[in-house]
């Protein structure tokens, strides 16, 4: 058997290579037979069967700590008990889904198992599944299957026409009066209504009409249907964060004793806990990474933030296949923070100009002209940037250096045009300084990153369509982000002395005097943006799906982290943290 147990980093770990080599012969008759930066694998004496099993470690910095870190069991019995139990229970599911005849079953069987967090284990038979619901049109199916349908083939990607929804309409074109009595068939349509897409009136009327009875209706229910009736309410479905979502999700049901299916809740406990020990790993690995880098103690006044940057890249790409994709946007994420402080709190006018010219030179002679400050931020972003265009050149064949680049320069000219209309006092029209803010906020940035870092359907047409101008994909996306963003923001960044927010830029155009009302309006326009990036999901528009579905994400995550009351903004982000990071399930 071959155990593999992931360190922070070998040489940190193996401060004496022998000592590690020796203990393990000694202690538990294992013998290393591989050895990388992160891992090392150690291979029993007595046997030559294999299976591998990472576990999270903490960083260990002398020989005392590496001492007490080995002397726990090597591998903890009930952990390969586990993952054998998890790798059944998958297969076990995939046969009990591969065999489901009745279309609703197998459709609500997909939305439990997407909602639970573990649909990336069958994604090819839910799309194989769903690739066949997309060419049969069933005219009989009640409230419940359509919308159910029509939900899961738009959230998956499949272009599928509303007008399924007309069979639902009386005479005068008004969904008829007897679907109020059909509740759950109301919360699935208006869950439905929410993948509605620019233009798509009979969903918008859909929405009306599911939401007006849903409200009305919720106090007469069984307590089951009335939480889920609320659970619907308070964010439907499709603007859920992923991991959240299943978080929450598997805690509701397991209290669904009646009617839950225990394997499932089984599978959902263990591939969650699986899950987090991973995403503890990649967090050693930025928290390292960020140490390493010093930038904040160069830098007092920048944000310190790892565990944060390292929550949006959850939310964007959920999947522990996308493990090292997420470590690496993490560290631009970071680094983004650092400039917009220089640029919103720390830099004087001129500097901000030097700093901004030497990006757009993008080599270290143009470090030399920065002050001493400057100078390490800036060679810290050159060198990231470098290391993962490399990365993606080893990986792959692509040189996106220049691509990568180029996003970095759009983001600080972004910046430069922010801090020149504030110091010029200069007003934007909310147009301009929402466009400028799609690209302050890393949007676009982290979007080419990501497009290159997933690597699915990078192809020549693909790269063309990635900027100059950047996809409508990625704006819309990114107008979620910076909508929230200021909705979440405006006051702390007020009290920092950073005037921009568009609440204030939007009361101004508008002659809206509450910030009460103007916020309304800001959700507004994020609701419609919200059906713009619907059509782009659907749409052929070139990209890949997997980037399509990361946009979205990027617009879910944004509501996590901005959407809360001003004053429990950092207990609220903790609440999220330690329980989808440091909070397993028992
Ligand atoms: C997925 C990505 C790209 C996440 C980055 C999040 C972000 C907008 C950080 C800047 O916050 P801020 O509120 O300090 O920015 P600003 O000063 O521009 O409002
Ligand atoms: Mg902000």
């Amino acid at each position: 058997m071959v155990i593999t147990r992931n360190f922070a980093s070998f040489s940190e770990v193996c401060i004496s290579s022998g000592t590690l080599f020796s203990y393990l012969r000694r202690q538990y008759n294992q013998y290393p037979i591989a050895k990388t930066s992160h891992i090392c694998m150690c291979m029993p004496l007595s046997t030559s069967t294999m299976s591998s099993q990472p576990i999270a470690t903490p960083l260990i910095k002398d020989n005392e700590s590496l001492l007490r870190y080995l002397r726990q069991p090597m591998v903890l019995p009930h952990e390969l008990d586990d993952d054998t139990k998890r790798r059944e229970l998958v297969e076990r599911t995939r046969r009990e889904l591969q065999s489901m005849s009745k279309p609703l079953e197998a459709m609500k069987m997909i939305d439990t198992l997407d909602r639970l967090g573990i649909a990336y284990h069958f994604e090819d038979d839910i799309n194989a599944i769903l690739t066949t619901f997309s060419k049969s049109a069933q005219p009989n199916e009640d409230l419940l299957t359509t919308s159910l349908r029509f939900r899961l083939l738009r959230h998956n990607g499949f272009n599928i026409s509303p007008e399924i929804f007309e069979k639902f309409l009386d005479q005068n074109g008004k969904f008829e009066e007897s679907l109020t009595k059909d509740i759950p068939g109301l919360i699935s349509l208006y869950e439905a209504s929410y993948m509605g897409a620019g233009g798509e009136e009979i969903l918008l009327q859909a929405l009306e009409f599911s939401e007006g009875h849903l409200k009305s209706s919720k106090n007469n229910l069984t307590p089951q249907l009335s939480r889920q009736v609320s659970q619907a309410l308070e964010l439907p479905r499709h603007r859920r964060m992923a991991r959240l979502e299943a978080r929450r999700y598997i805690e509701e049901y397991s209290k669904e004793n009646q009617y839950n299916n225990p394997d499932l809740l089984e599978l959902a406990k263990l591939d969650y806990n699986k899950v987090q020990a991973l995403h503890q790993m990649e967090l050693t690995e930025i928290t390292r990474w960020w140490k390493q880098l010093g930038l904040v103690d160069k830098l007092p006044f920048a944000r310190d933030r790892p565990l944060e940057c390292f929550l949006w890249t959850v939310g964007l790409m959920p999947e522990p296949k996308y493990s090292s994709c997420r470590i690496e946007l993490a560290k631009t994420i970071a680094i983004l923070l650092v400039i917009d402080d220089i640029f919103d709190t720390h830099g004087t006018i001129d500097e901000l100009v030097l700093f901004t010219n030497a990006i757009r030179r993008w080599d270290l002679k143009a470090m030399e002209e920065l002050p001493e400050y400057m100078r390490i931020c800036y060679m810290a972003l050159y060198n990231t940037t470098n290391e993962i265009s490399y990365k993606i050149l080893k990986e792959n064949g692509w040189s996106v250096l220049p691509y990568l680049k180029a996003a970095w320069i759009d983001v600080v000219d972004g910046f430069m045009m922010e801090a020149s209309w504030f110091s010029n006092g200069q007003v934007p029209k909310v147009e301009e300084y929402l466009e400028n803010g799609v690209t302050t906020a890393g949007s676009y940035m982290a979007l080419v990153h990501v497009f290159f870092l997933i690597g699915k359907g990078v192809t020549e047409e693909s790269v063309q369509l990635l900027m100059n101008p950047y996809p409508k994909l990625f704006s819309n996306s990114g107008s979620i982000l910076r909508l929230w963003d200021d909705l979440g923001t405006a006051k702390e960044e007020q009290e920092r002395g950073d005037l921009a927010s568009i609440i204030i830029l939007f009361m101004k155009e508008k002659n809206i005097t509450s910030d009460e009302e103007a916020r309304e309006h800001i959700l507004q326009l994020i609701h419609n943006i919200w059906k713009e990036l619907n059509g782009e999901l659907v749409s052929r528009n070139g990209l890949p799906l997997e980037i399509k579905k990361v946009a979205l994400n990027m617009a879910r995550a944004s509501q996590v982290v901005y959407q809360h009351e001003e004053d429990t903004y950092f207990s609220n982000v903790d609440n999220y943290v330690m329980a989808l990071f440091f909070t397993p399930f028992n």
